[in-house]
């Protein structure tokens, strides 16, 4: 098998990819981080899917893309296929979108069903590749470091023999299942052989023979006990039957005897009862006449009632009581009728009172009243004559006060005028006065001014030196005007001293003035609170006559009133003067009410008491014609006892009852033995059939026997059939297991001698349990994680390769293998080292590996390729571009 191409789109670092890989040694190289390693993940994720990748489905996916495309195009076996992986990305979710495997077998499409289509065609699964044809990065010691049993998994698994080993536990599964059903069928098979061998021992077939011949001695001698038993039970019935016709006889006869002493007991109880009723006839007579006595005297006594005592009906004294009843409720409706009458009389009188008393009460107050007016009325006139008095002295003072004014200069009435104008002319008279005062004292002055003036020698006037002046004269002219005015104001004071005076006068004549102004109001004032009184002293003189006549006419009233009442007080005495001779009347005819009610109970009782009578006589004459019937009856059963008497035979049946005896006796005894061999024979035939049941048992047991001896034989054959099986499976595979270990033992040393150059190992050894051992030329052993880290690389890697060829070369012919791919196989390895690896890889080409693909920078490697890829990564875009040949080499051809 090997890869033709591989096309990428959006794989982790490869945007747009498509690389073509040839057969023979391709060698993929460039800078750490270019995407190498990328380049082989992508052809192994395109054969398995997510199952290929550590992480998850997304890691793939370029960082920020939506959408990854992985094809490969390998050839396998001659044809050619196709796969193409679609995976998409959608909020964070990484999906496979589409898978496709096209091939000479047809399409087939999903990543599970394209998965296992790979996995059948190359024969590995995921695991499988890995460990066979794909040495991943980092991961070249993982065979060495497993443990033997996980490496002999994976070997064997790789082998194919894991298979062999399921087949032998599935068969080691029956073995062990069969071996549980036979165990327990054969338990089963022992119990039934318990169960015959203990039936076996119980001779049941004698013992049934021997049941057999009692059971017929029994029934001969049951069938000679029952005709003797039937001989005696004949005997036996006839001798009852005469017993039984004689007792009937004496039962007879006692029923007889009883029977005839029950009947004179009756006719005695009977005559006894009619003894009774006569005696309470008796009685019931005597009841009777004292009634018809007291009928009678009732009939004497009553009144409105003349009839013949034996005559007298029921319907004479109901008449008599109608009429009497009549007369007393004609009589209660009259005192009824009183009553009302008495009644209205006592309310009338008692309302006349009443309205009498009434009227006293009001003439007595309206006297009081008028005595209290009248006194009223004094006390009003005595005041009016004080008033009148007053007045009279204000009259006197008044005419005085007017008299005064003859002496005076005014008339009364002329006062206020006066002493307004003496006021006037007073006033006028001082102001003058001070106008002259003042005016005198200027002149004065003004004289004294001039005389000085005139002493100095100049003029008075106008202050000019005085000779020459015109003005000296009129000092003169200044003392006459002082002189003047002196004189006026002389005259003016004695003229302001006559005023005064006369102003006083005129003051005091006001004031009279004035004072009678005010007894003339005053004595107004009185004069109407006099014509008040006297006004108010004629009314009550009116009112307290008034009152006087009202208090007279009632006075009169209440007498009439009164012998009104008496009138009234007399006709309701008469009244009941009326309804006391009524009551009386109504006791009389009561009395005799109550005694026609009398004689008509004593009439009822005495109907009552002839009705009984009858009864009785009646109940006693039936009483006697039963007795007759009975002593007929008696008769009868004493003749029939006598017939009876005679016919009895004691004799007879006496010797009746011995043979029944002895019968009975017999039939006792027979019974009793017949009874004891029904027993016995019941007891023998239940033994036989128990005996004949354990026998069928025993044919049955016997027969499954047979059946299960059969089915144990059947599943012991299957057991050891099983055991057979599951030992084959083991031994072909430890026998597979063998030749595969012996082969790849070989193949490994092959390969170790090839890639290993020192001289220190001679060889490696691999037992049956894939433990690795590898020993020194000194004959010393080595484990292989002893060895130093380039020598398990190259270990390992031999080991890898031997692999690798076993399954190609090995088992059956040559298989189409998948490329060998080593991812940086050189890591741990020197340059001497690296050049073995190289011949390694040569001879692994030499001999029919069709496709080797590896990862590495080491020149030596690159060197001896026969295609080179060279890988390198945009540092700005991170993205990485794949070329053929080496790197700044001419490229032919992507
Ligand atoms: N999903 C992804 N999208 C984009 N880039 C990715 C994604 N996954 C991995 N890479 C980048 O792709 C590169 C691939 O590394 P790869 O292991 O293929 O390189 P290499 O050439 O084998 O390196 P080395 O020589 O160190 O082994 C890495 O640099 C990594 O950052
Ligand atoms: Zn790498």
């Amino acid at each position: 098998m090997r890869f033709d191409r591989i096309r990428l789109e959006n794989f982790k670092c490869y945007e747009q990819t498509d690389v073509r890989l040839d057969p023979g040694v391709t060698v993929i190289h460039g800078l750490n981080g270019s995407g190498k390693s990328s380049l082989l993940e992508a052809c192994f994720f395109a054969l398995y899917g997510a199952k290929a990748l550590d992480k998850t489905l997304d890691e793939i996916v370029t960082i920020g893309a939506e959408e990854t495309v992985v094809e490969l195009d390998f050839t396998h076996g001659g044809e050619g296929y196709h796969i193409r992986r679609r995976i998409r990305v959608s909020s964070g979710d990484a999906r496979t979108a589409e898978c496709v495997l096209e091939g000479p077998g047809g399409t087939t499409e999903g990543a599970t069903d394209v998965r296992e289509r790979i996995a059948g065609l190359l024969r590995m699964d995921t695991d499988a590749f890995v460990n066979c044809a794909y040495v991943r990065q980092g991961e070249v010691n993982k065979l060495i470091n497993a443990s033997p049993s996980v490496r002999q998994d994976m070997i064997d698994d790789l082998l194919q023999l894991g298979k062999l080993e399921e087949y032998r536990e599935r068969a080691s599964d029956a073995r062990v299942g069969v071996g549980r059903v036979r165990d327990d069928k054969q338990g089963a098979l022992a119990e039934i052989d318990d169960q015959i061998e203990q039936k076996e021992s119980k001779d049941l077939h004698g013992r049934r023979t021997e049941l057999e011949t009692r059971l017929a001695e029994i029934d001969e001698k049951i069938e000679e006990y029952e005709s003797g038993k039937r001989k005696a039970e004949k005997t036996q019935e006839q001798a009852e039957s005469i017993i039984e016709e004689y007792e009937e006889k004496r039962a007879e006869l006692s029923e007889l005897d009883e029977e005839i002493g029950e009947l004179r007991e009756e006719i005695q109880s009977t005559e006894r009862t009619r003894a009774d009723l006569a005696d309470r006839i008796d009685e019931k007579r005597t009841a009777r006449e004292e009634a018809e006595q007291s009928r009678d005297e009732l009939l004497a006594a009553a009144d409105g009632l003349d009839a013949d005592p034996e005559s007298l009906g029921g319907d004479d004294i109901d008449d008599a009581l109608a009429a009497v009843t009549e007369e007393i409720d004609d009589l209660t409706e009259k005192i009824r009728e009183a009553s009302v009458e008495k009644q209205e009389a006592d309310s009338e009188a008692e309302t006349l009172r009443e309205q009498a008393e009434q009227l006293e009460a009001d003439a007595a107050e309206a006297r009081e009243e008028a005595t209290d007016l009248d006194a009223e009325r004094e006390e009003a006139e005595e005041r009016i004559e004080s008033t009148r008095a007053e007045i009279a002295e204000m009259d006197e003072e008044i005419d005085r006060l007017r008299d005064t004014f003859a002496d005076e200069p005014v008339e009364f009435g002329e006062a206020e005028a006066y002493y307004e104008s003496v006021s006037d002319d007073l006033g006028e008279c001082r102001e003058r006065r001070a106008e002259l005062e003042a005016t005198l004292e200027n002149e004065r002055e003004r004289l004294e001014e001039a005389e000085q003036l005139r002493e100095a020698g100049k003029c008075p006037e106008c202050g000019q030196p005085v000779e020459n002046s015109p003005h000296v004269e009129t000092i003169d002219e200044y003392r006459e005007r002082v002189e003047e005015l002196e004189s006026e104001l002389t005259e003016l004071s004695e003229r302001i001293e006559t005023l005064e005076s006369q102003r006083e006068t005129a003051e005091q004549l006001r004031e009279r003035e004035q004072r009678v102004e005010e007894l003339e109001n005053n004595r107004e004032n009185l004069r109407q609170l006099l014509d008040q009184r006297e006004d108010a002293v004629a009314e009550k003189r009116d009112r307290i006559e008034q009152l006087r006549e009202q208090a007279e006419e009632a006075a009169t009233e209440a007498e009439q009133k009164r012998s009104a009442a008496q009138e009234a007080e007399q006709r309701a005495t008469d009244h009941q003067e009326q309804i006391a001779s009524y009551n009386r009347e109504k006791a009389t005819l009561a009395e005799n009410r109550d005694r026609l009610e009398e004689l008509s109970d004593v009439l009822d009782r005495i109907d009552s008491l002839g009705e009984e009578i009858e009864r009785l006589r009646e109940r006693r004459e039936q009483k006697e014609s039963l007795n007759d019937e009975r002593r007929e009856r008696l008769a009868e059963k004493r003749e029939r006892r006598n017939e009876l008497r005679e016919e009895v035979d004691d004799d007879r049946i006496e010797k009746a009852r011995s043979e029944r005896d002895r019968a009975a006796e017999h039939i006792e005894k027979v019974t009793d033995a017949l009874e004891e061999l029904e027993t016995e024979r019941s007891e023998r035939q239940e033994q036989l059939g128990g005996i004949e049941n354990e026998l069928d048992q025993l044919e049955e047991l016997r027969e499954r026997r047979a059946e299960l001896a059969e089915t144990v034989e059947r599943l012991e054959s299957l057991h050891d059939e099983a055991a057979e099986l599951e030992e084959m499976y083991g031994r072909l595979r430890a026998q597979l297991r063998r030749k595969n270990v012996d082969t790849l033992e070989r193949m490994l040393n092959e390969t170790f001698e090839l890639v290993y150059e020192n001289d220190t190992y001679s060889r490696i050894e691999l037992d049956g349990e894939y433990h690795l051992t590898i020993y020194q030329k000194d004959g010393e052993a080595l484990d292989p994680d002893q060895l130093s880290g380039g020598e398990r690389a190259l270990f390992n890697l031999s080991l890898r390769c031997a692999i690798y060829r076993l399954l190609a070369e090995g088992i059956e012919g040559t298989a189409p293998m998948p490329p060998l791919i080593l991812d940086e196989p050189t890591v741990f390895l020197d340059s001497g080292h690296v050049t073995q690896l190289v011949e390694l890889i040569e001879s692994m080409r030499d001999r029919g590996v069709e496709q080797i693909l590896v990862v590495s920078h080491d020149d030596e490697l690159v060197d001896a390729a026969d295609e080179l890829i060279t890988v390198t990564k945009d540092s700005t875009t991170n993205r990485s571009t794949v070329e053929r040949g080496r790197l700044g080499e001419q490229v032919l051809e992507i």
